[in-house]
Protein backbone atom coordinates (compact mmCIF):
# COMPACT_ATOMS: atom_id res chain seq x y z
CA UNK A 1 0.00 0.00 0.00
CA UNK A 2 1.24 3.52 -0.78
CA UNK A 3 1.60 5.73 1.95
CA UNK A 4 -0.83 8.01 1.91
CA UNK A 5 0.18 11.64 2.60
CA UNK A 6 -1.83 13.88 5.32
CA UNK A 7 -1.95 17.26 4.78
CA UNK A 8 -3.15 20.46 7.23
CA UNK A 9 -5.97 21.79 5.45
CA UNK A 10 -7.68 25.16 7.00
CA UNK A 11 -6.78 26.76 10.35
CA UNK A 12 -7.33 29.24 12.38
CA UNK A 13 -6.36 29.96 16.18
CA UNK A 14 -6.43 32.67 18.62
CA UNK A 15 -8.26 34.30 21.89
CA UNK A 16 -12.55 34.14 22.20
CA UNK A 17 -14.69 36.21 23.70
CA UNK A 18 -12.20 38.81 25.36
CA UNK A 19 -14.68 40.99 27.51
CA UNK A 20 -13.79 44.27 27.03
CA UNK A 21 -15.26 47.73 28.81
CA UNK A 22 -13.92 50.60 27.52
CA UNK A 23 -14.92 53.88 29.56
CA UNK A 24 -14.33 57.18 28.32
CA UNK A 25 -13.89 59.76 31.21
CA UNK A 26 -12.29 63.00 29.39
CA UNK A 27 -15.04 64.65 30.90
CA UNK A 28 -17.06 64.19 34.01
CA UNK A 29 -19.57 62.44 31.27
CA UNK A 30 -18.46 59.45 30.64
CA UNK A 31 -19.17 56.84 28.08
CA UNK A 32 -19.00 52.89 27.97
CA UNK A 33 -18.40 50.45 25.38
CA UNK A 34 -18.78 47.16 26.49
CA UNK A 35 -17.41 44.64 24.10
CA UNK A 36 -16.86 40.70 23.84
CA UNK A 37 -13.78 40.64 21.20
CA UNK A 38 -12.57 37.13 19.52
CA UNK A 39 -9.20 37.56 17.27
CA UNK A 40 -8.29 34.38 14.85
CA UNK A 41 -4.99 34.55 12.73
CA UNK A 42 -4.72 32.82 9.39
CA UNK A 43 -1.42 31.96 7.64
CA UNK A 44 1.34 30.25 7.46
CA UNK A 45 1.24 28.25 10.69
CA UNK A 46 2.49 24.71 9.89
CA UNK A 47 5.36 24.00 11.62
CA UNK A 48 3.48 25.09 14.62
CA UNK A 49 0.99 22.48 13.94
CA UNK A 50 3.51 19.78 12.23
CA UNK A 51 6.56 20.53 14.40
CA UNK A 52 5.63 22.18 17.60
CA UNK A 53 7.69 24.85 16.04
CA UNK A 54 5.95 28.19 17.94
CA UNK A 55 8.40 30.67 16.06
CA UNK A 56 5.32 32.47 14.02
CA UNK A 57 3.06 31.74 17.13
CA UNK A 58 1.83 35.30 18.43
CA UNK A 59 0.28 33.79 21.48
CA UNK A 60 -3.12 34.20 22.18
CA UNK A 61 -1.96 35.90 25.32
CA UNK A 62 -0.45 38.20 23.46
CA UNK A 63 -3.92 38.88 21.04
CA UNK A 64 -5.78 39.33 23.87
CA UNK A 65 -3.33 41.88 25.52
CA UNK A 66 -3.17 43.54 22.06
CA UNK A 67 -7.46 43.85 22.37
CA UNK A 68 -6.97 45.59 26.18
CA UNK A 69 -3.98 47.75 25.29
CA UNK A 70 -5.53 49.18 21.73
CA UNK A 71 -8.85 50.07 23.79
CA UNK A 72 -6.23 52.82 25.95
CA UNK A 73 -4.00 53.78 23.51
CA UNK A 74 -7.26 54.12 20.30
CA UNK A 75 -10.66 53.82 22.48
CA UNK A 76 -13.04 52.40 20.62
CA UNK A 77 -14.75 54.54 18.06
CA UNK A 78 -16.67 52.00 16.91
CA UNK A 79 -16.56 47.80 16.87
CA UNK A 80 -16.02 47.76 13.38
CA UNK A 81 -13.10 50.06 13.80
CA UNK A 82 -11.78 48.76 16.88
CA UNK A 83 -11.71 45.10 14.55
CA UNK A 84 -10.53 46.89 11.72
CA UNK A 85 -7.43 48.19 13.52
CA UNK A 86 -6.83 44.68 14.80
CA UNK A 87 -6.81 43.04 11.99
CA UNK A 88 -4.18 45.53 10.28
CA UNK A 89 -1.73 45.15 13.49
CA UNK A 90 -2.09 41.41 12.82
CA UNK A 91 -1.28 40.97 9.44
CA UNK A 92 2.04 43.29 9.08
CA UNK A 93 3.61 39.93 10.03
CA UNK A 94 4.23 38.50 6.37
CA UNK A 95 2.98 34.80 7.93
CA UNK A 96 -0.37 35.86 8.82
CA UNK A 97 -2.36 36.08 5.50
CA UNK A 98 -5.79 37.01 6.94
CA UNK A 99 -7.58 36.37 9.97
CA UNK A 100 -11.25 36.77 11.48
CA UNK A 101 -11.82 39.51 14.26
CA UNK A 102 -15.54 39.86 15.83
CA UNK A 103 -16.81 41.40 18.35
CA UNK A 104 -20.81 41.53 20.27
CA UNK A 105 -21.26 44.54 21.96
CA UNK A 106 -23.56 45.35 24.16
CA UNK A 107 -25.47 48.27 25.12
CA UNK A 108 -26.35 50.10 27.99
CA UNK A 109 -28.44 53.73 28.71
CA UNK A 110 -27.80 56.50 31.11
CA UNK A 111 -30.01 56.06 33.99
CA UNK A 112 -32.25 59.12 34.09
CA UNK A 113 -32.89 60.14 37.61
CA UNK A 114 -34.59 63.28 38.25
CA UNK A 115 -32.15 65.83 37.49
CA UNK A 116 -32.02 63.97 33.58
CA UNK A 117 -29.09 61.48 31.78
CA UNK A 118 -27.07 60.66 34.99
CA UNK A 119 -23.28 61.37 33.86
CA UNK A 120 -21.98 57.80 34.87
CA UNK A 121 -24.67 55.49 36.22
CA UNK A 122 -25.90 52.96 33.13
CA UNK A 123 -28.74 50.32 32.83
CA UNK A 124 -28.40 47.42 30.21
CA UNK A 125 -30.57 48.32 27.44
CA UNK A 126 -31.02 44.55 26.43
CA UNK A 127 -33.10 45.42 23.11
CA UNK A 128 -30.88 43.58 20.83
CA UNK A 129 -26.91 42.68 20.81
CA UNK A 130 -24.70 44.29 18.10
CA UNK A 131 -22.01 42.45 16.30
CA UNK A 132 -19.33 43.29 13.70
CA UNK A 133 -16.78 40.83 11.53
CA UNK A 134 -13.82 41.96 9.96
CA UNK A 135 -12.64 39.04 7.24
CA UNK A 136 -9.24 39.22 6.06
CA UNK A 137 -7.79 36.79 3.26
CA UNK A 138 -5.94 37.39 0.18
CA UNK A 139 -8.74 38.47 -1.34
CA UNK A 140 -9.05 41.49 0.66
CA UNK A 141 -11.07 43.18 3.77
CA UNK A 142 -14.46 42.67 4.23
CA UNK A 143 -16.50 43.63 7.02
CA UNK A 144 -19.81 42.28 8.31
CA UNK A 145 -22.00 44.10 10.91
CA UNK A 146 -25.13 43.11 12.29
CA UNK A 147 -27.52 42.55 15.73
CA UNK A 148 -28.97 39.75 17.05
CA UNK A 149 -31.73 38.52 19.24
CA UNK A 150 -33.67 41.26 18.36
CA UNK A 151 -37.25 40.42 19.44
CA UNK A 152 -40.13 42.20 18.06
CA UNK A 153 -44.33 41.53 18.06
CA UNK A 154 -47.26 42.92 16.45
CA UNK A 155 -50.41 42.25 17.59
CA UNK A 156 -51.99 42.36 14.15
CA UNK A 157 -51.52 43.43 10.64
CA UNK A 158 -49.98 39.67 9.59
CA UNK A 159 -51.70 37.24 7.53
CA UNK A 160 -50.79 33.86 6.20
CA UNK A 161 -53.08 31.58 4.11
CA UNK A 162 -53.61 30.44 0.10
CA UNK A 163 -50.42 27.87 1.36
CA UNK A 164 -50.96 23.86 -0.41
CA UNK A 165 -53.12 21.56 1.53
CA UNK A 166 -52.36 18.03 2.04
CA UNK A 167 -53.33 15.15 3.96
CA UNK A 168 -51.01 16.28 6.98
CA UNK A 169 -52.32 19.99 7.01
CA UNK A 170 -54.36 21.38 9.90
CA UNK A 171 -53.44 24.95 10.12
CA UNK A 172 -56.08 27.01 9.36
CA UNK A 173 -55.96 30.19 7.10
CA UNK A 174 -55.37 33.24 9.13
CA UNK A 175 -56.30 37.11 8.46
CA UNK A 176 -55.41 38.31 11.95
CA UNK A 177 -52.31 37.10 14.10
CA UNK A 178 -50.04 37.66 16.33
CA UNK A 179 -46.44 38.03 14.05
CA UNK A 180 -43.47 37.87 16.50
CA UNK A 181 -40.02 37.04 15.66
CA UNK A 182 -36.25 37.65 16.76
CA UNK A 183 -34.56 39.03 13.88
CA UNK A 184 -30.71 37.96 13.30
CA UNK A 185 -29.22 40.09 10.47
CA UNK A 186 -25.88 40.29 9.31
CA UNK A 187 -25.15 43.09 6.73
CA UNK A 188 -21.87 43.47 4.12
CA UNK A 189 -20.04 46.69 3.69
CA UNK A 190 -19.04 47.46 -0.34
CA UNK A 191 -15.24 47.99 0.94
CA UNK A 192 -13.58 48.49 4.39
CA UNK A 193 -12.88 52.10 5.06
CA UNK A 194 -12.57 52.58 8.95
CA UNK A 195 -13.68 56.25 8.97
CA UNK A 196 -17.23 55.20 7.87
CA UNK A 197 -19.88 56.19 10.39
CA UNK A 198 -20.76 52.85 11.32
CA UNK A 199 -22.17 53.68 14.71
CA UNK A 200 -25.05 55.95 12.90
CA UNK A 201 -25.66 53.22 10.34
CA UNK A 202 -26.11 50.41 12.53
CA UNK A 203 -28.74 52.52 14.38
CA UNK A 204 -29.99 52.99 11.42
CA UNK A 205 -30.76 50.07 9.51
CA UNK A 206 -32.17 48.68 13.43
CA UNK A 207 -34.51 51.71 12.96
CA UNK A 208 -35.07 50.44 9.75
CA UNK A 209 -35.92 46.89 10.43
CA UNK A 210 -38.22 47.47 13.29
CA UNK A 211 -40.36 50.71 11.22
CA UNK A 212 -40.40 47.99 8.25
CA UNK A 213 -41.40 45.50 10.83
CA UNK A 214 -44.14 47.33 12.36
CA UNK A 215 -45.39 48.76 8.86
CA UNK A 216 -45.49 45.99 6.63
CA UNK A 217 -49.12 44.58 6.53
CA UNK A 218 -47.51 41.12 6.48
CA UNK A 219 -48.91 37.74 4.51
CA UNK A 220 -45.94 35.78 5.40
CA UNK A 221 -42.84 36.04 7.66
CA UNK A 222 -40.77 35.63 4.36
CA UNK A 223 -42.32 38.82 2.81
CA UNK A 224 -41.73 40.94 6.07
CA UNK A 225 -38.07 39.36 5.84
CA UNK A 226 -38.08 40.63 2.00
CA UNK A 227 -39.23 43.70 3.01
CA UNK A 228 -36.87 44.64 5.67
CA UNK A 229 -33.74 43.68 3.43
CA UNK A 230 -35.17 45.61 0.94
CA UNK A 231 -35.53 48.65 3.14
CA UNK A 232 -31.90 48.53 4.28
CA UNK A 233 -30.63 48.17 1.01
CA UNK A 234 -32.92 50.83 -0.73
CA UNK A 235 -31.60 53.56 2.36
CA UNK A 236 -27.83 52.61 2.11
CA UNK A 237 -25.82 52.37 -1.12
CA UNK A 238 -22.77 51.60 1.16
CA UNK A 239 -24.43 48.02 1.93
CA UNK A 240 -24.13 45.77 -0.40
CA UNK A 241 -25.68 42.81 0.95
CA UNK A 242 -27.90 41.88 4.03
CA UNK A 243 -28.64 38.59 5.65
CA UNK A 244 -31.82 37.74 7.91
CA UNK A 245 -32.65 34.75 9.83
CA UNK A 246 -36.15 35.19 11.82
CA UNK A 247 -37.54 32.11 14.18
CA UNK A 248 -41.59 32.47 13.75
CA UNK A 249 -42.15 32.91 17.39
CA UNK A 250 -45.84 31.42 17.07
CA UNK A 251 -48.60 32.68 19.37
CA UNK A 252 -51.53 30.39 19.12
CA UNK A 253 -54.75 31.19 20.01
CA UNK A 254 -56.46 29.34 23.09
CA UNK A 255 -59.34 27.56 22.69
CA UNK A 256 -61.61 28.54 25.69
CA UNK A 257 -64.93 27.12 24.48
CA UNK A 258 -64.72 24.61 27.47
CA UNK A 259 -64.85 27.34 29.35
CA UNK A 260 -67.80 29.39 28.12
CA UNK A 261 -65.42 31.82 26.45
CA UNK A 262 -64.98 32.95 23.26
CA UNK A 263 -61.31 34.05 22.14
CA UNK A 264 -61.45 37.36 19.94
CA UNK A 265 -57.56 37.36 19.30
CA UNK A 266 -57.42 37.83 22.74
CA UNK A 267 -55.21 35.53 24.52
CA UNK A 268 -52.43 33.06 23.24
CA UNK A 269 -49.96 30.39 24.00
CA UNK A 270 -46.82 31.43 23.54
CA UNK A 271 -44.83 28.05 22.22
CA UNK A 272 -41.32 28.18 22.00
CA UNK A 273 -40.77 24.98 20.11
CA UNK A 274 -40.43 23.67 17.51
CA UNK A 275 -40.61 27.14 15.29
CA UNK A 276 -40.45 28.17 11.59
CA UNK A 277 -37.10 29.28 10.48
CA UNK A 278 -37.80 31.81 8.08
CA UNK A 279 -34.23 33.51 6.26
CA UNK A 280 -32.98 35.37 2.97
CA UNK A 281 -29.88 37.06 1.70
CA UNK A 282 -30.69 40.13 -0.55
CA UNK A 283 -28.20 41.88 -2.62
CA UNK A 284 -27.05 44.49 -4.95
CA UNK A 285 -27.14 43.41 -8.29
CA UNK A 286 -23.43 43.45 -10.05
CA UNK A 287 -21.84 43.26 -6.70
CA UNK A 288 -19.07 40.46 -5.93
CA UNK A 289 -19.85 37.98 -3.59
CA UNK A 290 -18.07 37.54 -0.59
CA UNK A 291 -18.37 33.56 0.41
CA UNK A 292 -15.06 33.06 2.61
CA UNK A 293 -16.44 36.12 5.00
CA UNK A 294 -19.94 34.58 5.04
CA UNK A 295 -18.54 31.41 5.53
CA UNK A 296 -17.14 32.67 9.31
CA UNK A 297 -20.70 33.43 10.22
CA UNK A 298 -22.86 30.60 11.17
CA UNK A 299 -26.41 29.75 11.12
CA UNK A 300 -27.13 31.43 8.50
CA UNK A 301 -28.80 29.91 5.13
O1 LIG B 1 -45.29 33.46 7.83
C1 LIG B 1 -45.34 32.22 7.79
N1 LIG B 1 -44.59 31.56 6.88
C2 LIG B 1 -44.60 30.19 6.77
O2 LIG B 1 -43.89 29.60 5.91
C3 LIG B 1 -45.42 29.49 7.68
N2 LIG B 1 -45.64 28.16 7.88
C4 LIG B 1 -46.51 28.05 8.92
O3 LIG B 1 -46.94 26.97 9.39
N3 LIG B 1 -46.84 29.30 9.39
C5 LIG B 1 -46.17 30.19 8.63
N4 LIG B 1 -46.12 31.55 8.67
Amino acid sequence: MSEQRIVLGDNQYGKAECRLVRVTRDSPVHTLADLNVTSQLRGDFEAAHTEGDNGRVVATDTQKNTVYAFAREHGVVSPEAFLLRLAAHFTELDWVTGGRWSAEQYAWDRIVTGDGPHDHAFVRNGRSTRTALVHVDEDGTTVLAGLRDCTVLKTTGSEFHGFPRDRFTTLADTDDRVLSTSVTAWWRYADADPARDHDALHASVEALLLATFAEVHSLALQQTVHAMGRAVLEAHPEIVEIRISCPNKHHFLVDLGPFGLDNPGEVFFAADRPYGLIEASLTREGQPPAPAAWASVTGFC
